[in-house]
């Protein structure tokens, strides 16, 4: 069968998806910046930030390949939660905290883009402002009619979400706005701020992150059951076919029998 996503199963998190990570994510790099000069990147929260810093800021091994060069990375959030940014739920807090606070002071900064929760209590004026942020930084550039991600890296919740669509919630059948408030979310807090299915499947890469054995009965769901293809993370696997890989680790792929890579080095 083509359009397949590619499944990979890593020993360990540390000394193997990690640095199988790191790779992955740095030749999205390199090939957005041969595209357009610099790399539009959008990252989740959740247990992701925690496993990309491990990926990211170990420093380079001199090859060219393997330079980060953050002058020219424009960070975005997949999804985030309507809390101040400072609040120990907020996304970009985790992001900050895990990663970003972390990258040296020495090295060049990235740009980062967060969802202002300015306007807090209004979640579709928080999404209109974030679309309109995405519209002057994409369109000026590109004059493109949808943003087009060089990465979206993703989480896959045991429920079988990602970014902030749900199982069977209105949201993923929205083909219009490019960000999308939820105002009922089964996890809390119920209120957020998220990409839409078709933002996230138009974009050139598309990463999940999902480990350990509280991801394996979904994983196995979305892989081989027809239900789990109707659950978000699946339609992800649907619409984005060959350009979306999973970077797992084998308590997460335990029993699942759809074909596991092991090595992208
Ligand atoms: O609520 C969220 O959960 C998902 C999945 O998180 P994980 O901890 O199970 O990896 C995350 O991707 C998303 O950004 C976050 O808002």
């Amino acid at each position: 069968m083509g359009r397949q996503p590619t499944l990979y199963s890593f020993a360990d998190i540390h000394s193997d998806l990690a640095p199988n990570l790191r790779k992955y994510v740095l030749e999205a790099q390199n090939e957005a910046f041969k595209r357009h000069g610099v790399f539009r990147f959008a990252v989740s929260g959740g247990s992701l930030p925690k496993t990309l810093a491990k990926a990211l800021l170990p420093p380079s091994n001199g090859t060219e390949e393997d330079k980060v060069d953050f002058s020219r990375w424009e960070i975005f959030y997949a999804d985030e939660r309507c809390v101040p940014l400072d609040h120990e739920d907020s996304n970009h807090k985790l992001v900050q905290e895990e990663w970003l606070n972390k990258i040296p002071k020495d090295m060049a900064q990235p740009k980062v883009y967060p969802i202002s929760m300015d306007n807090l209590h209004d979640a579709q004026e928080t999404a209109d402002d974030y679309e309109r942020k995405l519209v002057s930084v994409f369109a000026a550039r590109d004059s493109v009619r949808v943003p087009l991600f060089d990465l979206i890296l993703l989480g896959c919740g045991p429920d079988g979400h990602t970014c902030s669509l749900f199982p069977d919630h209105a949201l993923l059948r929205e083909h219009d706005a490019w960000i999308l408030a939820i105002t009922d979310s089964p996890k809390s807090p119920a209120k957020r701020i998220t990409l839409s299915l078709p933002i996230v499947v138009a974009a050139a890469k598309i990463g999940f992150v999902a480990t350990g054995g509280g991801k394996k009965d979904v994983l196995k769901m979305i892989f081989e059951t027809e239900d789990g293809s109707k659950l978000p993370c699946g339609l992800v696997n649907e619409g984005g076919g060959e350009k979306v890989s999973w970077f797992c680790d084998k308590e997460a792929t335990d029993g699942v029998s759809f074909p596991r890579r092991s090595s992208l080095i």
